[in-house]
């Protein structure tokens, strides 16, 4: 099946082609077969882009919010009346099952257009009284911001980006992950017939060499990353170099802690979704799942029972509901964590293995009397892998849970509300999940703490990174000299 686009990048409300930009393929992990062939931006490519961005910024900006608001409003429904082929797009793009695409990648988009754009004409500045002078503050655009995405969720994570940088007056690049390319160009042509003026949303096709152009231009004031913790040490210290602000959505080792008094059934729930959704591509995973010792046996019972019914396959068949991994490297490393955790001594309990011998399929795997310091329990793996530990104490398993660089997520399952929000305070991460897991409403704040990430996406949150303070002093009365 082809899903072969117009052109590579959508620059200045058009679609443009260079090919003399290197190849760029997008494959269908579960056959392998390529579906779009693209071509890498090249210096000149990119620079339009800037410049475009630059160029359409300052009249969008002057814009009251409301009409902003009412651009990005029709975008949401837009998304939400192509979900269906959206999420195709996105299922032959990453392998992710219609399943799911159809219900958490647009349609997550969608809200979040939906949101900033009501968010938008809500933005007040402060007026500061000083006892006869004034002062009052503006929120002010930043200017061109440069987006750069993940492969796990292309479309979200575009829109979780250009959505509040547009409703605040900023203009956007987007270069979505090399392994991903596609939906970032339907996002483009969405927002080009909504009604979004030309410039303000472009989207530029390439590997980590074109991020890093992109990111130390002197026409761009901001940086927003997606992706591993390697790449966010690189991009952070590019934009440094330059005083760019950064919003970092970085990896995990999310831990998930479940005490002897959970909800048996909906901790289970929880740890296959927060395990083996997206084929476990998700980067706030629960992936450590701390089991108190006494419920340890039952919940290991029911998580294999559970996990061996999950049906893998043809992601476009809406019953399956586990697809392949996201490219054939993926896979392979996933593989070696799988294997490096036998070696190491870690107990499998199901899984293990690839899925077949076509496709980038691997199994959902479990592993039982998981060690702190395994690379199982260290190391993000980013595929169907979970590590299952014990324990007993509660502040002992904080402590654990907080020995790591990592700070993304956390989740706990208990039903004592006293512990419950012990816990939510001493783990360090910048979101809990409380009996629940890996729910990202766009209103709640999103991202990390430590090596997991600087800076929010989501919620009111948003406003803080995607605008700038500027302060207006009033003298009301006479200027003092003294001299
Ligand atoms: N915290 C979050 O919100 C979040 C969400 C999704 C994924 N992730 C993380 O993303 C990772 C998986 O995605 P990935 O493998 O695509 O990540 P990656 O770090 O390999 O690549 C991410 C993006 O950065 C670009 N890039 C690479 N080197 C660059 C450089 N030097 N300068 C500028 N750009 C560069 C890549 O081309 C890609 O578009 C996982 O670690 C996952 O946890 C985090
Ligand atoms: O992959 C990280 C972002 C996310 C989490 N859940 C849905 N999207």
């Amino acid at each position: 099946m082809k899903a072969q686009p117009k052109a590579s990048h959508f620059i200045a409300g058009e679609w443009i082609e260079d090919t003399s930009g290197a190849v760029l393929d997008s494959i269908h992990p579960a056959t392998g077969e390529v579906i779009a062939r693209l071509h890498e931006a090249t210096p000149d490519i990119m620079s339009r882009a800037l410049s475009a961005a630059q160029q359409a910024q300052p009249a969008w900006a002057a814009l009251a919010p409301v009409e902003r608001g009412r651009i990005l409003h029709r975008a949401a429904m837009i998304l939400r009346a192509r979900n269906h082929d959206l999420s195709v797009l996105e299922t032959l793009d990453t392998g992710k099952p219609l399943q799911e695409t159809l219900v958490a990648d647009a349609a997550s988009g969608a809200d979040a257009f939906e949101y900033y754009a009501g968010f938008a004409p809500t933005v007040t500045g402060q007026t500061i009284a000083l006892g006869g002078d004034m002062a009052y503050t503006l929120r002010e655009a930043l200017g061109v911001c440069v987006g750069i995405g993940a492969w796990n969720y292309p479309i979200q994570i575009a829109c979780w980006k250009a959505a509040p940088a547009l409703a605040f007056g900023n203009a956007v690049v987007f270069k979505p992950s090399d392994v991903t390319p596609l939906s970032a160009l339907a996002l483009a042509e969405i927002l080009h017939e909504a009604g979004l003026p030309a410039g303000l949303f472009n989207v530029v096709q390439g590997r980590g060499a074109v991020g890093a152009g992109l990111i130390t231009d002197p026409r761009v004031a901001k940086v927003s990353l997606t992706g591993s913790v390697p790449t966010g040490r690189k991009v952070y210290a590019a934009a440094a170099e330059g005083m760019r602000a950064v919003t970092m959505e970085l990896g995990g080792k999310s831990p998930l802690i479940i005490f002897d008094d959970a909800d048996l059934e909906n901790a289970v729930s929880a740890a296959i979704m927060a395990n083996f959704y997206s084929a476990g591509q998700v980067c706030s995973n629960g992936t450590r799942v701390f089991v108190h010792q006494d419920i340890k046996a039952a919940f290991l019972d029911r998580l294999a029972a559970r996990t061996n019914r999950i049906r893998l396959g043809d992601p476009l068949d809406e019953a399956t509901q586990m697809g392949p991994l996201v490219s054939d490297a993926q896979m392979h490393k996933v593989l070696g964590h799988i294997a490096g955790g036998i070696d190491a001594g870690a107990r499998l309990v199901c899984g293990g293995a690839r899925h077949g011998t076509s496709g980038c399929f691997v199994q959902p795997t479990v592993f039982a009397d998981v060690r702190d310091d395994m690379a199982l329990a260290r190391e993000e793996i980013f595929g169907p892998v979970m590590s299952v530990l014990d324990f007993t104490d509660e502040a002992d398993v904080v402590a654990r849970a907080n020995a790591t660089e990592y700070g993304l997520a956390a989740g706990v399952f208990t039903r004592d509300l006293a512990r419950a929000h012990r816990v939510a305070g001493a783990v360090q991460a910048g979101i809990v999940w409380v009996n629940a897991y890996n729910l990202t409403p766009v209103e709640m704040p999103f991202g990390g703490v430590k090596a997991s990430g600087v800076g929010r996406e989501n919620g009111h949150a948003a406003l803080e990174h995607y605008t700038r303070v500027k302060s207006v002093y009033l003298g009301l009365g006479d200027v003092d000299a003294p001299y």
